[in-house]
């Protein structure tokens, strides 16, 4: 057997076919402990999410983590999980077949549109092996993380580019490394808090939570931390906030390092503590509702902030499948397809789109 993978047959007469790959964390199968193992085995074996040296971190990994936190977490999935699934999963389906909707609606050529998870399943490599079987020559890697993290989106990448390494006919490949300063993703975020405002009121302090990572990774260069202040600092200029009514802090810290602060419990329990009368949280950094939004700070940090003496809580949606979020990737991949798609022009095709959507603002 090959080292390679599978090739489709090569064709004289096939023009070149484009595939847009959409990749998200993943996620386990069930809520239950033995779905959970796997599914964090994986993940945490990944050296871009853990960086101790491995003889030491495959003893923590196997002899502690992996025989507590599976029953642990499949508890914490167990208070979320829908009838349809995993929230992250059912999510990430819906927005692909929202994008793939909105760019057939818009593109003269066709555009192949699918979606992969970094761990568990559809795994990166199967996707790519549906896209090149399809006729895809030509593919655009769209990480649904707002903000590049070496632990998010570079993982993903490295997923890729390790498919790539084993193909023989290798694609032509393009990457939308982050979105956190898109003008479209910004506005839909505003979009989402002020529709929320509009029906449930507005709140005395806005927390702004990104989802953490090890403070060293900051100091090692990763850009994480200053893309997330830059979102959080245009969404509050485009929400008109100043800033002692909004504050930016950083969720989901796991081991015992230091991660990026101010921790969001501890901004929730500093809030409760001063007896702010409402707080809002947003967490723009996920796309899509999942543990880290609906347990992590839906529930646990609302019962943070409520027991230290806070009024009222409420978590405000992830973009999920809000409309002006999927017109935003729809304008984020054709800018990205310039010179890919034959007839139109991409930046035309994007500017005629923005200049309708002004027009359609206007009356
Ligand atoms: C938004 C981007 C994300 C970054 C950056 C990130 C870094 C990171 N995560 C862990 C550990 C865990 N994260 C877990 C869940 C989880 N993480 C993200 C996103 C980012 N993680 C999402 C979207 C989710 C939810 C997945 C879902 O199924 O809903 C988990 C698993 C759950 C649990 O057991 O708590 C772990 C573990 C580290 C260590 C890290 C950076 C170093
Ligand atoms: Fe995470
Ligand atoms: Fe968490």
């Amino acid at each position: 057997m090959s080292y390679f993978l599978a090739e489709p047959a090569f064709r004289h007469d096939q023009p070149a076919g484009i595939g847009v790959l959409l990749i998200n964390l993943g996620t386990p199968e069930a809520p239950t402990a033995q779905a959970l193992k796997p599914y964090l085995r994986e993940f945490l074996s990944d050296r871009r999410v853990v960086e101790i040296p491995r003889p030491i971190w495959w003893l923590i990994l196997n002899g502690i983590i992996l025989q507590t936190r599976p029953r642990k977490s499949a508890e914490k999935y167990a208070s979320i999980w829908t009838p349809e699934g995993s929230p992250l999963r059912v999510i990430t389906e819906r927005q692909t077949q929202l994008l793939r909707e909105a760019l057939t609606t818009v593109s003269p050529t066709p555009i192949q549109v699918e979606y992969a998870m970094r761990y568990d399943q559809p795994s990166v490599t199967s996707v790519i092996g549906k896209l090149r079987a399809a006729g895809c020559t030509r593919l655009l890697i769209l990480p649904l993380y707002p903000q590049y993290a070496a632990s998010s989106t570079g993982s993903a990448l490295d997923a890729v580019y390790g498919t790539l390494s084993r193909s023989r006919n290798q694609p032509e490949l393009r990457v939308v490394r982050s979105f956190h300063d898109h003008p479209g993703y910004i506005a839909a975020l505003a979009g989402q808090i002020e529709q929320y405002w509009a029906s449930h009121g507005r709140p005395e302090q806005l927390v702004m939570s990104f989802h953490g990572v090890p403070r060293r990774s900051l100091e090692l260069g990763d850009p994480y931390h200053c893309e997330c202040q830059k979102t959080g600092r245009l969404l509050a200029e485009r929400l008109g906030l100043t800033p002692e009514h909004y504050r930016i802090s950083f969720q989901s810290r796991f081991g015992r390092a230091e991660w990026l602060k101010p921790y969001t419990s501890e901004t929730l329990a500093e809030l409760g503590r001063r007896k702010t009368r409402r707080v809002d949280v947003v967490c723009p950094g996920f796309v899509a509702d999942c543990l880290e939004t609906l347990e992590e700070i839906a529930m646990e940090n609302k019962a943070v902030f409520l027991n230290a003496g806070g009024g009222e809580y409420h978590y405000i949606p992830a973009l999920n499948d809000q409309p002006e979020f999927i017109e935003t990737l729809r304008d984020i991949v054709l800018n990205h397809l310039a010179g890919w798609i034959a007839s139109t022009d991409a930046a035309v095709l994007v500017q005629r789109l923005q200049r309708a959507r002004e027009m359609g603002a206007n009356t």
